[in-house]
Order: C-alpha cells, then sequence, then structure tokens
C-alpha cells in the first residue's frame, strides 16, 4: 500500500500526502518514542522521509568497492533534497568469490531487500548494486516493493594493460586461457597476466558482461539515473551521480512515484533491444524474466525472439566488439544508443527514465552515435545478436548468443559428447585421448537452476585440449547452465526444462545426433520418441546434494530459465493491493 493509498487517495503519481514511515514516528505513546529514538528522528525531522539506503560493499566483493568512496555523497543528495538517509548492509553477491555461484543467492538477496524494506520505516530506497546478481536483485526487490526506489550502479574498472594494450575483464582472460591451453602461453606470461590483472581498480567488469549488461538494464528500465551505464568507478562523475540519485529518490517520494510506474511492458520490450544492440550477456535474459514475472509481464521467449529480430549490433565493446565499457560511456552511452534506435522504430521514446523525463527527451540532447556507437543504417553487424530456440532438446526454449558466435556452426548437426560433472569435464577436455571431433557437440548438463543448484556459468566448456591445440576455436555446445557474459562461441544456453528435472537433456546419450538450426530456431535430439520413453524409465532423477539451508530451500522452490530462476512464491502478478502488506506497528 503506498502513502496516498493509504490516505484513501487512490494510487498513481503525484503529491504523497503522508509518509509510510509517521505510522511508526507519529504519536506519543511508548512505541512512536521508542521508533524517533532508535533513528534520532529530532523534532525538526518530523515529516521528512526516511531514504533507506541498502549498502551492498563488502570487502568480498571488489565489484561494489567503490560505492565506499560515493556514500558521503549520496546522503548529502538525500539530505539537501529534505530527505533523511539511513544505511543499512545487505549481503554482497561477489561474482568471483561465491560458490558454486552467486546466482544461488540472488533470490535470497531480493528477499533480504525486500523483507527489510517492509519492516523498517523507510519510505523510499535507494539501493547499491553493481556486480552481476546484485544488480537484479535490486531490481527485483523494487518490482516488488511499493516504495519509490532507485539504483546506485558501482561503476566499471580500469583497464590494466597487457604489452600495452588494455585487458578487457573476462573476455581476454578466456582468450588468454585458450592461449595457454594450446601450449601458445608459457608460466611466465601467465603469471604476468595474473599481476597486470591485479592492477586494476574497484569496479565491475569493463566489457558487456553481465555486470554492464544489468547496468544498462536498470538504466533502460528507469531505476538508475541516465548515462550511469559504464560510468569509470573511481571517477568524480560516480560521485556526482551518487549526489543525484540521493537528490532524485527524494523527489521520487514526494511524488509517491512508484517503480511500477516506470516497470512497464514498453520499458522491458525496450530493455531487451537494447539487450540486443549491445550485444549483452545472456544471463540479462534470466534477469529480465524474473523481473517481468513480479509484475505480470510478458516475457515469453517468442516474444523476446522477435523483439531481437530486426536489432542488429550497434555497440563496439567485448565480446562481440572490441572497446570497453568505458568507451561505451564516454561515447554517449544509452542516450546516445537510443538517439540511434529510437527514430529507426526500435525503441519506445515515451518510457519514463528515472529522471522523470521521456526517454526520447533526453536522448535528443544526446552526442550523436559514432565510433564505439553505430547507427542503425551502419551497424557493426546485421541482427539478430541473440537468440530464442525450441525443439526437442529444449521444449520450453533455450538462448544463444549469435553475435558472440561462429555463423558456420548456426546451422550444424553433430554427435553429443557428454559431460555431467564439472570436475570431471575439465579434466576430460584435457585428456589428450578424449574422443571428440571438431564437429562433435559438448553437451554440458546438470548445471541448470534446481542442477548444482544456481545455474552456474559452466555452460561454455573449454574446447578439448588435443583440438584447441589443432587450431579449433570453436564447437557448438549446449546446456541448462549460463555463460559468462564476457564469454564468446556457439553455445546454446538456458535449456529448458533443465536435465535435474527431467528435461530431454538428461536423456542424450554419447554419439546421439544433436542438430541446431538457428534460421528454424530449432533444437533437437534426434532420437526417436520410443527410445527417449525407454531411457526415460531407466534415469533415475538425480540425488540431492544439499539437504538443509538455503541450497535445498532453492532447489525446492525455484523455477526454470524461462521463469527467470526465482522462487516459486515471489513471482506475480500479485495483486496490487497485495503486493507490499506492511507490518503492524506496535511494540516488537
Ligand atoms: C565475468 C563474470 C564473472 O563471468 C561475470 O561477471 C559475467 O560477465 O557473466
Amino acid at each position: 500500500m503506498s502513502a496516498s493509498e493509504r490516505d484513501g487517495e487512490g494510487r498513481g503519481e503525484g503529491p504523497a500526502a503522508r509518509y509510510r514511515s509517521a505510522e511508526w514516528f507519529e504519536g506519543d505513546d511508548e512505541v512512536a518514542v521508542l521508533n524517533r529514538v532508535a533513528l534520532r528522528v529530532g523534532p525538526h525531522d518530523r515529516g521528512r522521509p526516511v531514504i533507506g539506503i541498502a549498502d551492498t560493499s563488502s570487502g568480498l566483493n571488489p565489484c561494489n568497492a567503490a560505492f565506499e568512496l560515493v556514500l558521503p555523497e549520496l546522503e548529502r543528495g538525500v539530505r539537501e533534497a529534505g530527505g533523511i538517509p539511513v544505511r543499512f548492509p545487505a549481503m554482497s553477491l561477489g561474482e568471483d568469490l561465491m560458490k558454486p555461484s552467486a546466482m544461488l543467492y540472488r533470490n535470497l538477496l531480493a528477499i533480504e531487500l525486500e523483507e527489510n524494506a517492509r519492516a523498517h520505516p523507510l519510505d523510499g530506497l535507494v539501493l547499491l548494486a553493481n556486480c552481476d546478481k546484485t544488480v537484479p536483485a535490486a531490481l527485483m526487490a523494487a518490482a516488488s516493493v511499493e516504495l519509490p526506489s532507485l539504483l546506485l550502479l558501482g561503476g566499471a574498472r580500469s583497464a590494466p594493460r597487457l604489452d600495452g594494450r588494455p585487458l578487457g575483464s573476462g573476455t581476454d582472460l578466456w582468450r588468454l586461457l585458450e592461449q595457454r591451453r594450446a601450449g601458445l602461453v608459457d608460466a611466465e606470461k601467465w603469471g604476468e597476466v595474473e599481476r597486470v590483472l591485479s592492477c586494476a581498480g574497484p569496479g565491475s567488469c569493463n566489457t558487456m558482461g553481465t555486470a554492464s549488461t544489468m547496468a544498462l538494464m536498470a538504466e533502460a528500465l528507469g531505476m538508475a539515473l541516465p548515462g550511469s551505464t559504464g560510468c569509470p568507478s573511481a571517477d568524480g562523475e560516480l560521485a556526482r551521480l551518487a549526489h543525484a540519485t540521493g537528490v532524485q529518490v527524494v523527489r521520487q517520494v514526494q511524488q509517491d512515484q512508484l517503480p511500477q510506474h516506470r516497470l512497464t511492458q514498453p520499458a522491458l520490450d525496450n530493455a531487451f533491444r537494447l539487450l540486443a544492440a549491445v550485444g549483452g550477456s545472456t544471463n540479462a535474459v534470466v534477469h529480465l524474466a524474473a523481473v517481468a514475472g513480479r509484475l505480470g509481464l510478458d516475457c515469453s521467449l517468442e516474444r523476446v525472439d522477435r523483439l531481437w529480430s530486426d536489432v542488429p549490433l550497434l555497440v563496439d565493446v567485448e565480446p562481440c566488439g572490441t572497446r570497453l565499457i568505458q568507451d561505451f560511456h564516454q561515447a554517449g552511452g544509452l542516450l546516445s544508443l537510443a538517439a540511434a534506435m529510437i527514430p529507426a522504430g526500435l525503441l519506445h521514446g515515451g518510457v519514463a527514465t528515472a529522471s522523470g523525463a521521456p526517454l526520447a527527451d533526453i536522448a535528443a540532447a544526446a552526442p550523436a552515435p559514432s565510433g564505439v556507437i553505430r547507427t542503425v543504417a551502419e551497424p557493426l553487424r546485421p541482427g539478430p545478436t541473440l537468440a530464442a530456440v525450441f525443439g526437442t532438446l529444449a521444449p520450453s526454449g533455450a538462448v544463444i548468443k549469435t553475435a558472440a558466435a561462429s555463423p558456420d556452426l548456426l546451422q550444424h548437426s553433430g554427435r553429443a559428447v557428454v559431460f555431467d560433472d564439472y570436475k570431471e569435464m575439465r579434466v576430460r577436455l584435457d585428456d589428450e585421448d578424449l574422443a571428440v571431433d571438431p564437429e562433435d557437440v559438448l553437451v554440458v548438463r546438470g548445471c541448470g537452476p534446481v542442477g548444482v543448484p544456481g545455474m552456474p556459468e559452466w555452460g561454455m566448456a573449454p574446447i578439448p585440449r588435443r583440438l584447441v591445440a589443432a587450431g579449433v576455436r570453436d564447437m557448438v555446445r549446449v546446456t541448462d547452465g549460463r555463460m559468462s557474459g564476457t564469454s564468446f562461441g556457439t553455445v546454446v544456453l538456458h535449456v529448458a526444462p533443465e536435465a535435474a528435472v527431467g528435461g530431454a537433456l538428461a536423456l542424450v546419450r554419447d554419439g546421439d545426433r544433436i542438430t541446431l538450426d538457428l534460421e528454424r530456431r530449432r533444437l533437437d535430439l534426434e532420437v526417436d520418441e520410443p527410445e527417449l520413453d525407454r531411457r526415460r524409465q531407466q534415469t533415475d532423477p538425480p540425488a540431492r546434494q544439499h539437504l538443509r539451508g538455503w541450497p535445498r530451500h532453492y532447489q525446492e522452490h525455484v523455477l526454470q530459465a524461462p521463469q527467470g530462476c526465482d522462487l516459486d512464491y515471489l513471482t506475480g502478478p500479485t495483486p496490487e493491493s497485495r503486493r507490499f502488506v506492511h507490518p503492524v506497528v506496535g511494540r516488537s
């Protein structure tokens, strides 16, 4: 229930008559006294909105490290605009260190943010989010609470240099790893790579990995201020954005502007089209589905594939291009890209940005597309850059980043070589005697949302060592897992239903023929139904390793990739009136 609704004024944007926090602070009974004392709310703070700042910075997460530097600016912005900033810690989902995958904890963070907002006297939220999963968790929480909310993004890390060339996070390391496996990078050089990488500053991956992609999605959905994506972490501009975010969230509270006003179907469609234009991370498909699921928006893979079908690659950033995310930012970022796409009918210009202004209005003032950002008439490559495929192997769909794939492998039929276990896969792929040919299809299964659990980025299986040494750089890979946004290759991802819940992927055997037919958007297992039935009878459901705690709960409730891997009881559409029920404010 929003403040205006509680006062009987009905929903919608407009001045909020009384803030939610008044429930905690108004009155002279012992409860109000204790509440005011707890937050040091003095007489001149009465009637000022309380802005909760969810702080996801952590020593375990270098991506979010810049928040410490800009938090004072954010708080100053809140105060200057008349609000009371209150910082509270929230779980930090660091991509590198969390195993088996930070994805396992995305929903937990979304719950933590939502429940913190529910339980406390907050009128608005600023969610500090930067690394891959903190951004979608924050978006999911914002979609679920009925509080004015904005994300503050933490920017991209600087690029260390190797041999005089800037190193793109992820992408360049994967390339070097491939060369190392081919015997082209010796131990000394490999050591130098590590030394150089550790010189990068704080911030998220500087390529179009998942973090940058999700930053762009947050901006596209009107949940982060225009110009946020790709801002260098160690730059004064991030401090300016922090200050402006503080000011803007208070304005939103004053106007009762809810995330639900901006998280609309046109905004979601824009996000998917921008994702295609930048050759963004396939992980965003899952995260956007989770956000959409909470609002009852349509993001079926069929619809998404149609949205992608005529969007060319317009941004020259790794892994689909050659430059880094800071270059995109400097070239005008999302606004310049929108300026290229709106006139071509590829984006809805009327959607609201986080600044309140319609996208078309501010895009009109952005630098004209040039260099890193191309015009629709002169794209980097024609679309589609992403596609959804369906078939006997993926009845509920799968996703492929065609812009990062080998064009000659997009129509391909080959024998399956199946891997059920990540560690075993790495060992076998390094085995010179592994029976595998370049035309074969590597199947990496058992790593969907239920499987591991948490759907780790295991999908881009390395090319078998013998083949990589012989010069093979790509093969078709099929997986129910994900891959890094910084990865490349012909990898069919997020196959649903996954193997662990009895999807057809579980029935594949070494030597079966698998056909990828991108033109027809098909992914098929060429095995007849009676044989598949026989195998189904013989296949036991995989044993669940996790018997307690969050992983167990997650396995019991997680939905498949097309539903965003959200938990079954968190998706909507929840009736508006029941979306965010507040606690009774009495003695605790
Ligand atoms: C590079 C990582 C850790 O894999 C991730 O950030 C991504 O881009 O998906």
